[in-house]
């Protein structure tokens, strides 16, 4: 079987960033240059002429994700240089008579892009007799943020398209590796690639990966755990960002510093400082929750203090959010226990049995519903609705991957502005 070939994708806005992470994957090992659709959006068929001038040895793919005027938006990506044309591979059958037509004519390849097809096998060998030159098991990236694989959808079709298949859709080493061994000619690499700090080492990890594939046995993961792993590993304003800056509770601070809490909330509304509730919740917790108490927004009188604290910590209790003040702060510090709170006062309700657990409340300003999920750190306190969890964490690794390399352009002296190309993205009115 001849080599794999590594293609990076340049999902990126801005054409300079683009090439000069074009030169850093290309040193790792790349060997065919993707124009992301996002880039071609922004910048044109400006950006696969500068490609194909820049990298002359190295195929230039334009993910042109064609869906009408198969013709037409072939010629121009093949008069600017690219090889291979991308093109959606639900599009009518019109459109991929014409594309094929098209790129006979100017001798480029066409590649059609399997994403959202509904019966991908047979879909793609109706395109293979049509004259497509490669099939892209592709599943995009807002598929992969609800859970969809693209290792799963290239094991439906290894060994049925008689075209050889590519593949797509948040690949890394390892799995590079898994779509090698499972029949992939094309090894098509974006967000782990070009958003790392270090592009040539990302690079060239994917390229050792595909040179020398293997299988290893992969540990099933439950949904939650995956949520737990990932929320772990991301900060609140990364999940922030991830909702479109929703979510983040108002005026709640960490008491005790660098601390940080995620789980599922057990949810406690109180009234008057009364800690009975909020100390049952204890029990009723699970390892690993968060305990999030509506105190009225009180904050002359604390219903959680060390005693509560110590007894949420031996439980396995992951932290806890106040909606109002804490008390003996100074012991709850040397413990180290996430708590989070609006305030701090010595004097503590009585514990009388008002209030109720695991009903919907509203703490600091955001709905939290038993079982929604809690990211608190430094920064504060963000609500995810447990139905969005998986997608939501999913979307906040990608935010802080694409922090790595910004960071990494910042840290080589651009500015944050020159970076994010303020200007030319300001909204216009
Ligand atoms: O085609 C892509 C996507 O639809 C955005 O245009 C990506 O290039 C493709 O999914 C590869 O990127 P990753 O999924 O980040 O590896």
């Amino acid at each position: 079987m001849a080599t794999p070939t590594l293609q990076v994708a340049l999902d990126l806005l801005e054409l300079d960033r683009a090439v000069e992470i074009a030169d850093e994957a290309v040193r790792g090992g790349a060997d065919w240059i993707e124009v992301g659709t996002p880039l071609i959006k922004s910048e044109g068929m400006q950006a696969v002429r500068t490609l194909r001038e820049r990298f002359p040895g190295h195929e230039i793919v334009a993910d042109m994700k064609i869906a009408d005027t198969g013709a037409v938006e072939v010629e121009m990506a093949a008069k600017s240089g690219a090889g291979v044309v991308c093109i959606l591979a639900d599009a009518d059958d019109a459109v991929i008579v014409e594309a094929v037509r098209s790129a006979r004519k100017y001798g480029v390849r066409l590649m059609a892009d399997l994403i959202n097809v509904a019966d991908p096998v047979s879909r793609s060998r109706e395109l293979a007799a049509l004259g497509v030159d490669y099939i892209n098991a592709h599943v995009g990236i807002d598929q992969q943020m609800i859970g969809r694989s693209s290792l799963d959808l290239l094991r439906r079709l290894a060994g049925e398209v008689g075209v050889p298949i590519a593949v797509a859709g948040g690949l890394d080493a390892e799995t590079a590796s898994e779509a090698v061994a499972a029949g992939a000619s094309v090894v098509i690499v974006g967000g782990n690639i070009v958003k790392a700090a270090d592009v040539t080492g990302a690079a060239r990890r994917v390229r050792e990966a595909i040179d020398r594939p293997e299988i290893r046995p992969r540990e099933e993961e439950s949904r939650d755990a995956a949520i737990r792993r990932l929320f772990e590993a991301v900060s609140a304003p990364n999940v922030t960002d991830a909702m479109h800056r929703k979510g983040s509770m108002a005026g709640v601070v960490s008491i005790c510093g660098r601390v940080k809490a995620v789980g599922p909330a057990v949810t406690v509304r109180t009234l008057a400082g009364d800690w009975a509730k909020p100390v049952e919740a204890i029990d009723v917790a699970a390892p690993g929750d968060v305990l999030v108490v509506r105190n009225e927004g009180r904050t002359d009188v604390a219903p959680w203090g060390e005693l509560a604290t110590h007894s949420a910590k031996n439980r396995g209790v992951a932290g806890i959010v106040i909606d109002g003040a804490v008390r003996d702060v100074d012991d709850i510090r040397e413990m180290k226990f996430p708590v989070f709170a609006t305030a701090t006062v010595p004097n503590a309700g009585d514990p009388k049995g008002l209030g109720e657990i695991n009903t919907e409340i509203v703490c600091c300003g955001q709905e939290v519903r038993p079982g929604d999920w809690i990211v608190a750190d430094e920064s504060g306190v963000v609500v995810v609705p447990r139905e969005r969890a998986y997608e939501v964490a999913r979307r906040a690794m990608e935010v802080r991957k694409n922090e790595e390399r910004i960071r990494e352009e910042i840290r080589r002296g651009r500015t944050l502005s020159e970076v994010s190309e303020l200007l030319k993205w300001e909204k216009r009115h």
